[in-house]
């Protein structure tokens, strides 16, 4: 299995290649060459199995050499050893329609455990047998840099570097970043908001000088092994409602477009999945997007989603690619278009395989609040801001007699304020986390500019 970019001018690589180097080196992002499927019989015969067998059955076709059978089980086993839960992906009935997938039952109570687990595992395989060091940088809106965080401290073979946009992340969040102690861990809280801490990600990746002297990787969904982790709850929770003899569909809270990727990509290996509707908070390009064809940036306004608060959203490059029949050239352009003027529009026929694949909507601040209460008031489900933001917007999708999955993409306890003034309930952290308002922080406050952080990383992962 091999991988290309997305903008068609970098060197091909292995998945184990792909997954250490991150962005490609053309700017575009790693996608499979081809995308492995599975019969209906293969698909039938996930039901019923532990979440660690289907994760082995779905990825394994994608890791081509890069580690054995053996290796790859003891991976994943050890990856979600520590869920709360022994389902890890459990599904629970809203409606007689309507079904929420919690995601959130990792360490750091957000979906990103899924693929974080998971990566620091491959990662510290990997770098182990090559004998190598790395540094790891990774922008957050709050969630993935908590994961990344977990899956990577005390490593020795890697410093974690994360940058946070400075007082937009929930205090539950920030306090995941800012408190483990580990020396190899860095927070860095950003003058500026998700999308300036995205966009300093990748001129990191672009300045190949810097790129090449820190050894630079990254764990954002920029990384196709995130992606790849996170198909696998796709096919454990749409066998379970019966696929592949019928159809379901999926309902994911959206924001860098890396979940409902997943999505597509379990669709392109013979899913069958009926709808795939992209959720957005107010900060809606992507809802925006389908509906007229232009992706036009705009302010991030803060929301009570504040992971979702994103504007230029990643991977809507690895959907484009395939929407423009995987033209890299086509790709670059219109990521040319987006830097240079804030905007791009989307091809007429582009759009039409978008529209063919995707629905969309999106929840305003306070239907995402009235959400909450009656998802309280109605099925006892304590709702997180952003999968509230998914549970709003399934409601409106739903078709009778197939089954929607919503994906619950956090625990409610990492937005207690927006959770207890919607509901009056204020969600209780885990026990392990009990302690988390006392514990020390430690965090570097830096400008929103290239130099400044490329110099304070130097800094940091020397000392
Ligand atoms: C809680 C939560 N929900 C939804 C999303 C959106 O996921 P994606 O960026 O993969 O679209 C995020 C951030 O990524 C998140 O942290
Ligand atoms: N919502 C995310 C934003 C980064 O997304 P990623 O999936 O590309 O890592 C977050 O919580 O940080």
């Amino acid at each position: 299995m091999q991988y290309v970019s997305t903008r068609g001018k970098a060197p091909i690589l292995s998945f184990e290649e792909a997954m250490l180097t991150g962005l490609a080196r053309d700017g575009g992002l790693y996608v499979p060459e081809t995308i492995p499927t599975f019969t209906a019989d293969e698909i039938a015969a996930m039901a019923g199995q532990p979440y660690e067998e289907i994760a082995f059955r779905v990825m394994k076709p994608y890791l081509g050499e890069s580690f054995t059978d053996d290796e790859f089980r003891q991976i994943i086993a050890k990856a979600y050893d520590g869920f709360g839960h022994d389902a890890r992906a459990p599904l629970v009935q809203l409606g007689p329609d309507h079904f929420l997938l919690e995601l959130f039952h990792g360490p750091t109570l957000a979906f990103k455990d899924f693929a974080m687990q998971m990566i620091g595992q491959l990662f510290e395989v990997a770098l182990g047998r090559r004998g190598e060091r790395v540094t790891i940088i990774g922008a957050t809106s709050g969630d993935t840099g908590s994961a990344a965080i977990e899956a990577f401290r005390g490593l020795d073979a890697v410093d974690v570097v994360i940058l946070f946009p400075q007082g937009r992340v929930s205090e539950v969040q920030r306090r995941q970043m800012t408190t483990p102690s580990e020396s190899n861990v860095h927070a860095i809280a950003v003058e500026g908001d998700f999308d300036d801490c995205q966009a300093r990600v990748k001129d990191m990746f672009n300045d190949f000088d810097f790129r090449d002297r820190v050894k630079l990787a990254g764990v954002n969904s920029i990384n196709w092994a995130r992606v790849l982790a996170q198909v696998v709850y796709y096919f454990s929770s749409a066998t379970s409602l019966g696929a592949p003899h019928r159809k379901v569909s999926f309902t994911v809270p959206t924001g860098n477009f890396g979940d409902i990727f997943a999505g597509f990509v379990a669709q392109k290996m013979g899913l069958p999945i009926d709808r795939l509707v992209i959720a957005t908070n107010q900060n809606d390009i992507l809802h925006r997007t389908l509906q007229s064809g232009a992706y036009t940036k705009e302010a991030v306004v803060p929301s009570i989603s504040p992971s979702m608060d994103i504007q230029v959203s990643s991977n809507f490059e690895r959907v484009l690619f395939d929407a423009y029949g995987r033209d890299g050239e086509a790709v670059a352009q219109q990521m040319a278009d987006l830097g240079q003027g804030g905007a791009f529009r989307v091809s007429q026929g582009a759009l039409e395989f978008l529209r063919e694949h995707f629905d969309s909507g999106r929840a305003s601040e306070d239907e995402t609040t009235a959400t909450i209460a009656r998802s309280f008031a109605h099925t006892g489900e304590v709702l997180c801001p952003h999968s509230a933001v998914g549970v709003k917007v399934a409601e409106e999708a739903l078709q009778p007699g197939v089954p929607m999955i919503t994906l619950a993409t956090a625990h409610p306890a990492k937005f207690p304020a927006a959770v207890e003034a919607a509901c009056g309930v204020s969600p209780a952290l885990p026990k392990r986390m009990a302690d988390l308002y006392e514990r020390p922080e430690r965090v570097t406050d830096c400008a929103n500019d290239l130099a400044a952080l490329e110099a304070l990383i130097e800094e940091k992962i020397s000392a």
